[in-house]
């Protein structure tokens, strides 16, 4: 399979514009924290999406977490509250991170409120300001992505690179054999994404099942003089509990702080090119299937004529666990 690499990511470069999308969410908080000890990142903005809990507490729970890392200078901007075709997903992960998204540890309420404009506005108008200049960070389903796609005909030009927490490459997924949660969210939302023409980075769970921090890892980001150890710890209780039960494992995935990291550094993954489209529906729903072969096909097919994607393929799982550990525990 044709593998592509990126150069390493240069420190003397300005920081990184990004815009984080999420559903916080255990692992989103962690990610969102990382990003905030990260100085290759200026994060620009984060919007709320659904998902891990439903969007109106996403939007809560990423004020608490500004709140919480004195970040109060970062808009976060309210998203859809449906999929783009204005269905109400009935499938929150509340089993997966609590009912408050957050393990079940009851944050206080923000103090401040998200702007007026919309994710997907927000979006438009920031790429517009900074053209190819603005990398999305796009941790749960792709509604708000996909609305500012089909809204503005220059938005895929506009924006910098959308990296995708999304999609499961060869593997089952997490919500049932055939699909992963992201993607399963708003299957139509993600292949209006992916065949956009946008430069566009695919983290699947073929790659984010391959990092992980044990028990034993947790108490250590716990008693570690980084800020947010203990903190971590707690909220992350829950999401260990499940991954206990649902995988027999006693550690937890790292699926959106990998992808974050892929922000940062993106060489740190390999990665294969070609046309990635989703089942929008029926038992495969949410499916991720990615032509990466140079066949020619007798006859034309979905995946004809379409823009390429990059889809991470390997991944430096020791590297990256390093990077999460030293920036989580104040090294
Ligand atoms: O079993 C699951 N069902 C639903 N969502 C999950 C599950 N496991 C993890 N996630 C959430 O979905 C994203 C990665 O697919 C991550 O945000 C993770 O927190």
């Amino acid at each position: 399979m044709p593998q592509v690499s990126m150069p390493e990511e240069s420190m003397v470069r300005a920081p990184k514009k990004i815009i984080i999308d999420t559903d916080p969410g255990i692992d989103d908080a962690m990610a969102i924290l990382l990003a905030f000890e990260s100085p290759e990142l200026d994060i620009i903005g984060i919007t709320t999406t659904f998902g891990n809990v439903r969007t109106t507490m996403a939007t809560n729970n990423a004020l608490h977490l500004c709140e919480l890392g004195g970040r109060d200078d970062i808009p976060v901007s309210q998203g859809l509250e449906t999929s783009l075709r204005g269905q109400l997903k009935n499938r929150i992960a509340d089993f997966v991170h609590g009912q408050d998204g957050l393990g079940n540890t009851h944050p206080p309420a923000p103090k401040r409120s998200a702007i007026a404009q919309s994710a997907p506005d927000f979006f438009r108008q920031k790429s517009k300001e900074y053209p190819g200049e603005v990398t999305i960070v796009a941790l749960g389903p792709l509604s708000n992505v996909a609305k500012a796609v089909e809204d503005d005909p220059d938005f895929a030009k506009n924006i910098g690179q959308i990296i995708v927490l999304g999609g499961n490459f060869m593997v089952n997924g997490n919500v049932n054999p055939a699909a992963e949660a992201n993607i399963y969210g708003d299957p139509e939302a993600a292949d209006i994404v992916f065949t956009c023409g946008a430069d566009i980075i695919i983290i699947g769970i073929n790659v984010t099942h391959q990092v992980f921090f044990t028990g034993k890892e947790m108490e250590e980001v716990r008693d570690s003089k980084g800020k947010y150890g203990k903190y971590l710890y707690d909220v992350s209780k829950f999401y260990f509990a499940y991954h206990q039960n649902a995988y027999d494992i006693d550690a937890i995935y790292l699926h959106d702080p990998t992808t974050m990291i892929a922000a940062i550094d993106p060489s740190l993954f390999t990665y294969a090119k070609g046309v990635v489209r989703v089942q929008r529906d029926g038992i495969c729903k949410g499916l991720t299937v990615f032509n990466n072969t140079s066949k020619k096909w007798a006859e034309p097919t979905d995946w004809c004529n379409l823009p390429e994607v990059k889809v991470a393929m390997t991944v430096d799982a020791p590297a990256i666990s390093k990077m999460m550990k030293d920036r989580l525990m104040g090294v």
